[in-house]
């Protein structure tokens, strides 16, 4: 008992200490060694004075005291202007007024560029030096949720992953799970129909759940193939995950603080547990069975392939698993929320997109062949893709000292370009550049922009998103058969307000006022 009690009081102790030098720290690197790092990096731009904008903590601290992710009062007026950046990112509007399009700013103990400048940012994106590679202090305090995927890896790894998995999502492969995606569009279809009998021809219905329902389920099947059911199982249990992870205690900026057994990070840690077990469990299944061909088992030839040990081949199939599933699955569904809310507040366009896919299809189901017949919702699908990036941050990291331009990252450096503001840039898109106005992509994305190359929702370079042609012919066969059974508007309920999460969500969801054609 004694001893019991000695030890708690040693604990409390121990924790109270540690606090007090992660304050310490803290102010050392507030006030004295980040202004000196930012003043070097400056300096380094040719650029004078103080750092123009020191910042402590984590981006969640800056939205604190600079503003962002303000949800507007509910409301049920489509919203007609569209400017994203200004919602989530104020400060670096703010900022950028001030200091134009390149200044640094501090982040906890990380240096960020931004970089908006058209040609260094082209420069950046695609660059295909491995010296410039995925910011590496994000992903230590996300660990449990990214691993070290595709996602997150640099240099050879990433390099052997990326070659691994792109075959499987050529478009040749993509066209042959059309079927596996109309099928999980009609479940939805079937769902809603069943919400509009309940409510007697017509249902309010808050769309995100379903939306995600479907991006999960298309991508489980993707990437399972036969072992879909438990691929499901899984997802939800990375879900559970990413959830814990958005309680557990990151903000703190105290060094260490991620290692200790708090309950938020115990919870994410037996999360991380049994998401791995799972996935080793149905490997092992997948193993006894017999080859198939999907994207794990391509994820399995890799890991066997390679030269590693069984610890580390285990890591690498549980890690792209989870990086598969994160780069997938809510940028899909996201995508498909705000595709849906814009076409519910633009009837015109609803119309002529349901014109277009009963002209095509003729009671049919989708191809390969009618979804490319399908230019009027393309141009939809890249004008929301245009309004609402999913991803509205391109970072990257210098492992050395590079040079962009007349732009110097200094090894360690992050880069930071805002997607969201350039894709709303009115010297690059025009007047209009915050109207949703899918007509602008009548001539593709070259007749769209004075830049072509700055309309990136997928990225650009040798990082570019690995499954766009998955996530484009999802997008159109869910919304091409969602338009052609439903008519529907914005709910009184709907109230706009774009947020930053792991991607751009609606803070309150897309509420719709769905009937039966
Ligand atoms: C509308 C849906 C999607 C959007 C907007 C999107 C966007 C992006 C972006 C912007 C990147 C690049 C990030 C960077 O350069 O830092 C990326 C990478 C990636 N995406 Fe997507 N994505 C979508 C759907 C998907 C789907 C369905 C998959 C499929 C499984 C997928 C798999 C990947 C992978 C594996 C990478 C990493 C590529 C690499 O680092 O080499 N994405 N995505």
């Amino acid at each position: 008992m004694e001893l019991l009690r000695f030890d708690a009081k040693m604990l409390v102790s121990t924790v109270a200490l540690i606090g007090f030098v992660g304050v310490l720290v803290r102010l050392y690197t507030g006030l004295v060694a980040e202004p000196k790092r930012l003043r070097a990096l400056l300096a380094k731009q040719g650029i004078s004075g103080p750092p123009q904008a020191v910042l402590l903590g984590n981006i969640k601290e800056i939205k604190k005291t600079h503003g962002g992710s303000i949800a507007k009062a509910p409301s049920s007026e489509p919203p007609t202007s569209h400017n994203l950046a200004a919602t989530i990112f104020p400060f670096f509007e703010k900022w950028r007024e001030q200091f134009g399009d390149v200044f640094v700013f501090g982040l906890g103990t990380t240096q960020i560029l931004y970089v908006n400048k058209p040609e260094a940012v082209r420069e950046i994106t695609t660059c295909t030096s491995l010296d410039l590679g995925k910011p590496t202090y994000q992903f230590k305090e996300r660990g449990p949720l990214l691993g070290q995927g595709i996602l997150t890896s640099n240099g050879a790894s990433w390099a052997h992953q990326r070659k691994v998995m792109a075959p499987e999502l050529y478009m040749e492969k993509v066209k042959g799970m059309i079927n596996l995606i109309t099928e999980s569009s009609n479940t939805l279809v079937d769902l809603w129909n069943s919400k509009i009998e309940a409510g007697k021809g017509v249902a309010d219905i808050k769309i995100d759940y379903d939306m995600r329902r479907f991006s999960g389920d298309v991508i489980s099947r993707a990437c399972f193939g036969s072992s879909y059911t438990k691929g499901v199982q899984i997802f939800d249990k990375i879900r559970q995950l990413q959830e814990a992870m958005g309680r557990k205690v990151f903000a703190t900026g105290i060094p260490g603080i991620r290692h200790l057994p708090t309950k938020s990070n115990r919870e994410a840690w037996a999360l991380e547990k049994e998401v791995a077990s799972l996935i080793l469990q149905l490997v092992k299944e997948r193993q006894a069975a017999g080859f198939e061909k999907d994207l794990l088992q391509m994820v399995l030839e890799g890991a066997k392939a390679s030269d590693l040990s069984q610890n580390a081949a285990d890591s690498f199939i549980v890690d792209n698993c989870k990086n598969i599933y994160l780069a997938g699955y809510e940028t899909t569904a996201t995508s498909a929320t705000w595709c849906l809310m814009l076409l519910a507040s633009n009837q015109e366009w609803q119309e002529r997109v349901r014109e277009e896919v009963l002209q095509v299809c003729q009671g049919r189901a989708p191809d390969a062949d009618m979804l490319r017949k399908m230019k009027q919702l393309t141009m939809v699908i890249h004008e929301g893709l245009r309004l609402y990036p999913p991803v509205t941050i391109m970072s990257r990291e210098a492992f050395k000292d590079m040079t962009f331009g007349d732009i110097h990252v200094p090894k360690g450096v992050n880069v930071w370009t805002s997607v969201a503001t350039l894709h709303t840039d009115p010297e690059i898109w025009g007047a209009d550049a915050y109207e949703f106005k899918p007509d602008r992509f009548a001539n593709g994305i070259t007749g769209a922009c004075k830049l072509p190359y700055l309309y990136m929702p997928f990225g650009l370079g040798p990082r570019v998103c690995l499954g766009q042609n998955l996530a484009m012919i999802e997008l159109k066969v869910v919304i091409a058969l969602i338009v052609t059974n439903f008519s529907f508007s914005l709910s009184p309920n709907y109230s706009h307000g774009p947020t930053q999460r792991l991607v751009i969500e609606p803070e309150n969801g897309v509420d719709l006022l769905v009937k039966k054609l």
